[in-house]
């Protein structure tokens, strides 16, 4: 049995983690915060965020799940980073002094972060890689689609996938993102949309196209809990490693 924490407990997928641990006999919740007031979830009390470096110290637990905003994702880690406690982190939008931030913290705790804790997901992303490989000179363009609410575009799942597919084929140098007026596709580009509408969970969609063909790979999810679970099964895997930066994969592959 782990003890868990969680912070942005009142938002979407935080809300969701807590859930999630209240039907799992692996996992206790011993803190739970949130910037904003908010009721309990699941029976769980939640704190002030304000006091997290407190808490942390006074219910100790084994390791923190994150699904806040990249701003307070990295003071979270920070706190976590000096009292010792493992971070798992599901926060997309990260600029680059922030991904810094999480790689110094890293130095001193175990870190997993990934864009995407559905396990489908990390199938897609072997698939692509697979098939963008094994299909040369193709085509590709990336569509995620999400929630109305969602802050970050690309999603952070279409940017890993973006980083696989530039991975494998070396010549896609460019990212278009969206068409507008006169704009032929060029050479060495990939086609990106992200659409946001309504209350879509996630869909990310993969086109191959090329030679009088086409390959489409698509994942939905369709409902919160598979982020959720992934994560909690992160958790249960990071606590106890070593200082470093882990993903999702090294959960699936071990
Ligand atoms: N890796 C994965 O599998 C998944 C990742 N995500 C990512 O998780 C993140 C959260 O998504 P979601 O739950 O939908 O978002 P919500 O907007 O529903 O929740 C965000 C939470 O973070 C808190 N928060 C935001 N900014 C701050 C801040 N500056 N200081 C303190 N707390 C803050 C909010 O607190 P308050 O209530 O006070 O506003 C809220 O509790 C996003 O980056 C999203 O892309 C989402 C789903 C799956
Ligand atoms: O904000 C979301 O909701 C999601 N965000 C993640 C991302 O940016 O890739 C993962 C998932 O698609 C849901």
């Amino acid at each position: 049995m782990i003890r868990l924490a969680v912070t942005g407990a009142g938002g979407r997928m935080g809300r969701e983690v807590v859930e999630a641990a209240d039907g799992r006999d692996d996992v206790e919740v011993v803190l739970a915060v949130n910037r904003s007031d908010c009721d309990p979830v699941a029976g769980v009390a939640v704190d002030d965020a304000a006091d997290f470096p407190t808490l942390l110290a006074d219910r100790d637990p084994d390791v923190v799940v994150d699904f806040t905003g990249p701003e307070s994702s990295v003071e979270y880690v920070a706190a976590c980073a000096e009292a010792g406690v493992a971070a798992v982190v599901g926060t997309t939008g990260f600029d680059p002094e922030g991904e810094a931030a999480l790689d110094d913290a890293a130095e001193e705790i175990p870190l997993l972060k990934a864009a995407n804790f559905a396990r489908g997901v990390a199938a897609l992303r072997q698939a692509v890689r697979e098939a963008v490989g094994a299909l040369p000179g193709y085509d590709i363009e990336v569509t995620e689609t999400h929630h109305n609410g969602k802050r970050d575009a690309p999603s952070g799942t279409a940017n890993s996938i973006l980083d696989d597919v530039e991975d494998v084929r070396s010549e896609l140098t460019h990212r278009t993102h969206g068409r507008e007026g006169e704009q032929p596709r060029e050479e060495g580009e990939i086609g990106v949309h992200a659409r946001r509408a309504g209350d879509v969970t996630g869909e990310h969609e993969v086109l191959v196209a090329g030679n009088h063909e086409l390959l489409e790979l698509t994942h939905r999810a369709e409902s919160r809990g598979v982020f959720a679970e992934g994560a909690l099964d992160a958790a249960m895997w990071t606590t106890g490693r070593d200082a470093g930066r882990y993903d999702f994969f090294d959960v699936i592959n071990s």
